[in-house]
């Protein structure tokens, strides 16, 4: 399979390459060449698959040649061997037409440990084939940056550089990522910022040649393509168990940086019959606006008690963009320098219609966030998380025809974020005991102040050059 930019310039790169390589050297992101598709009957027959296999099954087309079948699902089998249930991303039936995906059984108990998980071993995988060390910086409002510090912690030839924006993420986030005391791993509490300058600070470094001449500069947000094919397989697997390929599902996606539910846009693409994707946003509502009134501008970000969704420059958007403008990468590349340059862009009429086809979206404020969580818990007695219950309001609101289930994405423990799911209910989530010492653990982490000249000052100091 090769790798296209999203902005049409860039060279173009198999699966190693682009896995490694992030960003694209002309600013865009990586995206297959074609969306691989499967047929009703090669659905069919995936029905019954164990997790890693299937996983296998769905990523080997995107995988290509950089990897064997055989080798892929070792990798699958390593990586989701470390979850604490078997199904890996169980279902639980909520009501007569809502269920919810638990995606919160890895290792730091929220969906990114799906595809990061598989992500650090594809990182070990492919720099053991060269003499090459990698520099991953990355940019968290609280999950990503836990789910790849574990993933990566102590493995050869990398170091990781996390920025958050201080004290914008739950103190059980911040703990699970700067506890973490392997000498390859830095965090760093961007003092003023928020995550979308955290974000803005990681993208520069990519385009800044200094450093990109000296280090090897390497992604774990979902602009690296392949966090994004891994969630594609939970798509699969929750649709396979309620009927797929015979029944369409929809699916109600807590959403921040469009990544998870642009995974969900590819599942359908290559096949999946999705009746909708409904993209859940809290009041930081950027992706709301563009796909209810093609109003794509970026707000100021307000605090939200769903931290990790308060976003307002929406990374993936940008490969729907593409997809939706018949893969224009030259047409796209002028826009989102017009939106680089004034923080605003309004969406074409084919954008809007395009997205329109599939998408439907919904804005939860605090008082409906909180409602959800109080539902969930009152008549399913399931305690859901700030994030998830976004996107349960938005599944509830939706107007969707009765007879299609709508799965909504529950994309982290409840125990992440106690102070909100205990003002909804009157219960406090308690940690699973694997994390259960996480507040008696020694913290590390370096304040720095939120600019680039800052952030590259420390990595440049601290990284391990390129090449031997
Ligand atoms: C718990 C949780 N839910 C939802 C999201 C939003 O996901 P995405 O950025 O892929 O849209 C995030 C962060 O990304 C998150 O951490
Ligand atoms: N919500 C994320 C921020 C978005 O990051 P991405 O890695 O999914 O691009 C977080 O929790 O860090």
């Amino acid at each position: 399979m090769e790798y296209v930019s999203t902005r049409g310039t860039a060279p173009t790169l198999d699966f190693e390459g682009a896995t490694l390589a992030g960003l694209a050297s002309d600013g865009g992101l990586y995206v297959p060449r074609e969306w691989p598709r499967f047929d009703a009957a090669e659905i069919a027959a995936m029905r019954g698959l164990p997790y890693a296999k299937l996983a296998a099954r769905i990523m080997q087309p995107f995988v290509g040649e950089s990897l064997t079948l055989d080798r892929l699902e070792a990798l699958c089998e390593t990586a989701y061997g470390r979850f604490s249930h078997d199904a890996v991303t169980p279902l639980v039936q909520l009501d007569g037409q809502n269920w919810l995906m638990e995606l919160f059984h890895g290792p730091t108990l929220a969906f990114k440990d799906v595809a990061l998980q598989l992500l650090g071993l594809l990182f070990e995988e492919f720099l053991a084939r060269s003499d090459r060390n990698l520099t991953i910086v990355g940019a968290t409002s609280g999950d990503t940056g836990s789910a790849a510090i574990d993933a990566v912690a102590g493995r050869a030839k990398v170091d990781i550089f996390m920025l958050h924006p201080k004290g914008r993420v739950s103190d059980v986030q911040r703990r699970q990522m700067t506890t973490v005391l392997a000498p390859n791993v830095h965090n760093l509490a961007l003092e003023g910022a928020s995550f979308d300058d955290c974000q803005a600070i990681v993208k520069r470094m990519f385009n800044d040649r200094a450093m990109t001449d000296r280090f090897a500069i390497g992604a774990v947000n979902s602009i690296n393509w392949a966090r994004l094919m891994a969630q594609v397989v939970y798509y699969f697997a929750t649709a396979l168990q309620l009927g797929a390929p015979d029944r369409e599902v929809a699916f109600s996606v807590p959403t921040g940086n469009f990544g998870d539910v642009f995974a969900g846009y590819v599942a359908q693409q290559m096949g999946l019959p999705i009746a909708r994707l409904i993209v859940a946003t809290n009041v930081n509502d950027i992706l709301y606006r563009a796909l209810a009134f093609g109003d794509y501008s970026q707000g100021t970000v307000t605090a939200t008690a769903s931290p990790s969704m308060d976003i307002q420059v929406s990374s993936n958007f940008e490969r729907l963009l593409f997809d939706l403008g018949g893969r224009d990468g030259l047409a796209l590349s002028a826009q989102m320098a017009g939106f680089e340059a004034t923080k605003a862009m309004q969406l074409t009429n084919a954008q809007r219609e395009g997205a329109a086809g599939l998408f439907t979206s919904c804005r939860a404020d605090a008082d409906q966030m909180a409602h959800a969580i109080r539902w969930a818990w009152e008549h399913c007695g399931e305690l859901i998380d700030p994030h998830t219950a976004c996107a349960l309001h938005a599944a509830r609101v939706a107007g969707l025809d009765p007879a299609v289930p709508i799965v909504t994405l529950a994309t982290a423990h409840a125990a992440k974020f106690p102070e909100a799911v205990e003002r909804a209910t009157g219960q406090r989530p308690g940690l699973p005991s694997r994390v259960g010492d996480l507040f008696e653990r020694e913290e590390r982490c370096v304040g720095l102040t939120g600019t680039y000249d800052a952030v590259a000052g420390f990595v440049a100091e601290r990284a391990t050059p390129k090449a031997g």
